[in-house]
């Protein structure tokens, strides 16, 4: 893989391989090269028809598919093997105490830093992992719901801080992850709008005992000050997506230009004021952001959690997936 001549914090120094070749990892985990990973797709007996890629590539219209099957179809794999593990080992729990087989929501955590791709890989994983016949039933729940509203923020002086673990109303996350781990009928999450820039008053998203959860947001590796427990307590598998500082960058950066030319010409956006910035300013707006709050809570926040993942993705400059590292268990 192509590091470039920066080097990433808490990666091997592109020095320590040749050109081309694997850096290794931690040595928790096995490294995967895309085209060794890509070959671990052997026998998945989900073949997708041509619609159903149709179907996919309306999430994203960037997403190639070849990238589905090279990346997306081991993994679906991995986690149809795992939740059926998984399973099992509930129906001995079960058995041993005597009770109806009941599975719980087999749970998915996805962390990352913000524009890294976190909601467009979970949107695509719940397409694909909704095809396997055994887990019908997939939801997604983004973390974003759990901020503070925009009142709260502004009394306690935080809204420069948002995306940081003080932004996050943790008690009420983990009361959700544990309810839906404890096979509640319904569960409801609150629900954020990058348009309003705030949680939507009165709004929930329900979750109603899906196969699989799929929980996306940076924070989801964090450990909680304080509190007796963690997100990742709840979760039965964890990804990291991960890619260089300066790709990321310019993929937030990217996707500012998009929203200035779409969500912020509607004057419920937040980000209104930004609607006629000329593409320089609006650049150094975005660049702004970057650095001071998003940058900042990948250094801090994020990246120290990415070895708590069990599976870290690794994406190039053209958000092509070019390494894979599996954690041995
Ligand atoms: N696989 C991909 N192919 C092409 N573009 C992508 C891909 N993943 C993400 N993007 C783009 O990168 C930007 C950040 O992705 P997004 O999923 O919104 O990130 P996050 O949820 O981590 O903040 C968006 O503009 C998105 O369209
Ligand atoms: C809403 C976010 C904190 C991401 O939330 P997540 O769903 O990952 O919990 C982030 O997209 C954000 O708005 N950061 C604040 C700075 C900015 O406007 O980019």
């Amino acid at each position: 893989m192509h590091h470039g001549t920066q080097p990433v914090p808490g990666r091997p120094s592109p020095a320590a391989g040749a050109a081309g070749a694997s850096l290794g990892g931690p040595p928790a985990y096995r490294v995967f090269p895309r085209a060794e990973w890509a070959e671990l797709r052997a026998n998945t007996p989900l073949s997708l028809s041509d619609e159903d890629i149709a179907g996919l590539r309306g999430l994203t219209e960037q997403l190639s598919l070849k990238e589905v099957a090279d990346v997306f179809l081991p993994l679906s794999r991995l986690l149809n093997l795992q939740v059926a593990a998984a399973r099992g080992l509930g129906v001995v729990q079960d058995t041993f105490l005597g009770r109806p087989v009941v599975p719980p929501p087999y749970i998915i955590g996805i962390a990352g830093s913000v524009a890294v791709g976190k909601s467009t890989f979970a949107r695509v994983l719940q397409a694909i992992l909704a095809r396997w016949p055994d887990h019908p039933k997939v939801e997604l729940i983004t973390t974003d719901g759990f901020l503070y509203p925009t009142a709260v923020l502004e009394e306690r002086g935080l809204m420069g801080r948002k995306g940081f673990p003080e932004s996050y109303d943790l008690r009420r996350m983990i009361a959700f992850l544990s309810a839906v781990k404890a096979g509640a009928p319904e569960v409801a999450a609150p629900v954020y709008s990058h348009l309003t820039y705030d949680i939507i008053p009165g709004k929930q998203q329900m979750v109603r005992r899906p196969d699989i959860l799929i929980f996306e947001g940076l924070n989801v590796l964090q450990p909680s000050a304080g509190a007796p427990l963690l997100a990742s307590d709840f979760f039965d598998f964890s990804v990291y997506v991960d890619a260089e500082e300066r790709h990321i960058a310019e993929w937030y950066i990217q996707r500012f230009l998009l929203l200035q030319r779409t969500a912020f010409q509607k004057p419920t956006s937040y980000f209104h004021r930004y609607k006629d910035l000329p593409e320089q300013e609006a650049i150094a707006v975005a660049q702004n952001i970057w650095r001071q709050i998003n940058l900042v809570n990948l250094h801090e926040n994020i990246q120290p959690t990415r070895e708590r993942a069990r599976l870290v993705l690794h994406k190039s400059a053209n958000h092509s997936v070019d390494e894979i590292w599996l954690r041995r268990m």
